[in-house]
């Protein structure tokens, strides 16, 4: 793994890890010298041993292979962030491909469906996770907000916030408060991927009640214990929440998460031109996707426009995606919209996506509707099969195993010419529609393949070669897209902004990862790729005119990177722009002294 970046400016960097006068010291434990165990009155309150970061480090790393399940591991870890965080970081970027799937997905699922019964009994104000913020406390929102302000270090501030109202986590359904786990999680990813500061990360729940009775009836669930309030009433409240966040830090960025489908579309709608937000799932899943597709299309050995793509799942996520695509042909191959529409098929629970199929179709599934199938409905996906004959099957069905065997056989048999592309991006590994080893074994190893969850890598037994399987998560693009926020500032976050971050995730790609027909880096340096990804956002929000923070601005015109018009965004970057972004990315402290010799 690439090592983590370091800012210059190690004071900057560590202020808010530093401990506060009003605020308890950081816990650094064995790590404390002498000297500062007698200043602190800790002396004789922690074993004699002295030890460096690196030896704690080694310490929480065999306590933490020595738990037995991943829940174990997911609680060892919140119990570490929360106790040490600057450790936890340290293990994090280090061991990142082996510790993603415990405090992201797919562990961090499981760990949502059990929140209420794991919850830790450590209080605030030594932990403090973000903010529950109940329905009925909305008109307290500021009281909320400036309670949180006490608990956190002096000097920080919350720049990035990720919210949810938990009413659709991955693909597990409504989890009610239980939800939590994913702003943890994807700040936590927000901090690792792309070097955010982690005390300036702020994870909230909008704890909204829920419709799930297995929650309601749960002795232990820790929301509130009642159904989710009608659409006037959840925009309502919401509006009150982003007013006051806005308030108390203005240009904080937001990213909405795993609302349900039609609040998901709904709250973008209504906030993306007013404040600095962006929805993960539908624009941070589309562009994601549309980065592998492009690297796909390329291997696939056919022409872009002879590509015919199944989506199985007409969620917000499937339709964000196939948006994402559209735009990508019209703009980059030259395809006309429509043609570039006809190149997309869905197919839901009642079979393919017809204007004529008989039902009324909801708001986001009318733009892909058919209209030129002479009447034939095609009831599922076998038939679907027969009908689209597709070159690629992207599932966001959230149904496990949809593409079984035989689906995966009959796929490969259609494309005799070009490698099919299968991308089972449901999440977490309860709810994909394959395996990698599946999607190898039953294509005959020709699959160009992209997973949402973390699946082992796969050796071929003839051969003995392992591939490497795409992880098609928003991981590569959330953490880059929220770093660039940060520090361009733009007013919004527009289309073409989220298309330079795919062209930009895709140009990452090292020579050897193409030729192993790898769709995405690999994960080991996605600190790399994350500070790459963020110079090209930079460089388009600059070039639409949009960021405001003069320092970026004056930065990126000295050194253009193309001269890619903002309707076609390259997601190209100049060398001193990533310099300064990858400057500018937040790493734990490397020794004690560090963090305390400005501070003690
Ligand atoms: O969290 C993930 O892994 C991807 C995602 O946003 C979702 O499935 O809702
Ligand atoms: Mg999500």
């Amino acid at each position: 793994m690439a090592p983590a970046v370091k800012n210059t400016d190690s004071t900057a960097t560590n202020a808010c890890l530093a401990p506060s006068p009003s605020k308890k010291p950081l816990s650094m434990g064995t790590a404390l010298p002498y000297e500062t165990r007698t200043a602190m009155h800790l002396k004789g309150l922690v074993p004699s041993g002295v030890e460096d970061f690196a030896a704690q480090e080694a310490r929480a790393y065999e306590q933490l292979r020595n738990k037995g399940t991943d829940l174990e591991k997911y609680i060892f870890l919140s119990w570490l962030r929360n106790t040490n965080l600057n450790l936890f970081y340290r293990m994090v970027l280090k061991h990142l491909k082996e510790i993603a799937p415990i405090i992201y997905t797919p562990t961090v699922g499981q760990a949502c469906q059990e929140f209420s019964h794991i919850y830790p009994f450590l209080a605030p104000p030594a932990a403090v996770d973000g903010l529950y913020v109940p329905l009925n406390e909305v008109d307290s929102i500021d009281e909320i907000i400036a309670n949180y302000k006490a608990s956190i270090p002096e000097g920080c501030r919350p720049e990035t916030t990720v919210i949810t109202d938990g009413s659709r986590i991955l693909g597990l359904g409504d989890l009610g408060m239980n939800g939590m786990g994913i702003p943890v999680g994807k700040l936590q990813l927000y901090v690792a991927a792309a070097g955010l500061d982690p005390n300036n990360c702020l994870p909230i729940v909008l704890d909204f009640g829920t419709d799930n009775p297995k929650y309601l009836e749960d002795p232990l669930y820790l929301g509130i214990r009642q159904k989710r309030p009608a659409d006037d009433e959840f925009y309502a409240a919401t509006e009150k929440v982003l007013n006051g966040l806005t308030r108390a830090f203005p240009g904080i960025f937001i990213q909405f998460e795993d609302f349900n489908t039609p609040h998901a579309f709904g709250l973008l709608d209504q906030w993306r031109d007013r404040i600095l937000c962006f929805n993960d799932d539908i624009q941070g899943t589309g562009s994601v996707i549309l980065a592998g597709f492009i690297s796909a299309i390329k291997l696939a050995g056919i022409p872009a426009a002879d590509q015919r793509v199944l989506f199985v799942g007409a969620g917000s996520a499937g339709v964000g995606v196939a948006k994402q695509l559209v735009d990508y042909l019209v703009l980059e191959h030259k395809i006309p919209e429509e043609k570039a529409k006809a190149m997309f098929w869905f197919v839901d629970s009642r079979g393919i996506i017809t204007a004529d199929r008989g039902d009324t179709l909801a708001d986001h599934k009318v733009y892909f509707a058919r209209s030129d199938n002479n009447g034939v409905q095609c009831k599922n996906l076998e038939e679907a099969i027969e009908f689209v004959k597709p070159t690629a099957m992207i599932g966001l069905s959230t149904i496990y195993k949809a593409f079984n065997e035989k689906i995966l056989r009959r796929v490969n048999e259609i494309n005799t010419v070009a490698r099919p592309i299968i991308f089972p991006l449901s999440n977490p590994k309860t709810k994909a529609e394959c395996t990698f080893e599946e999607a190898m074994q039953f294509t005959d190893n020709r699959v160009l393949f992209a997973s949402g969850t973390a699946f082992p890598e796969y050796t071929i037994p003839s051969t003995n070669d392992t591939r490497v399987p795409g992880q098609g998560n928003n991981m590569y693009v959330f953490p880059p897209i929220g770093l660039g926020a940060k520090l361009a500032k733009p007013t919004s976050i527009t289309d073409s902004m989220i298309f330079a971050v795919s062209k930009a995730l895709s140009n990452t790609l090292s020579a050897d990862e193409i030729a192993r027909g790898e769709l995405y880096p690999r994960i080991e340096r996605i600190r790399e790729t994350s500070a790459q990804v963020a110079a090209a956002f930079v460089h388009q929000a600059v070039r639409e005119g949009l960021a405001q923070d003069q320092y970026w601005v004056d930065l990126v015109n000295a050194n253009p990177a193309s001269s890619a018009t903002s309707e076609i965004p390259d997601g190209t970057y100049s060398q001193a722009v990533l310099d300064e972004v990858t400057k500018n990315m937040w790493a734990p402290a490397d020794s004690v002294h560090q963090v305390i010799s400005t501070k003690l």
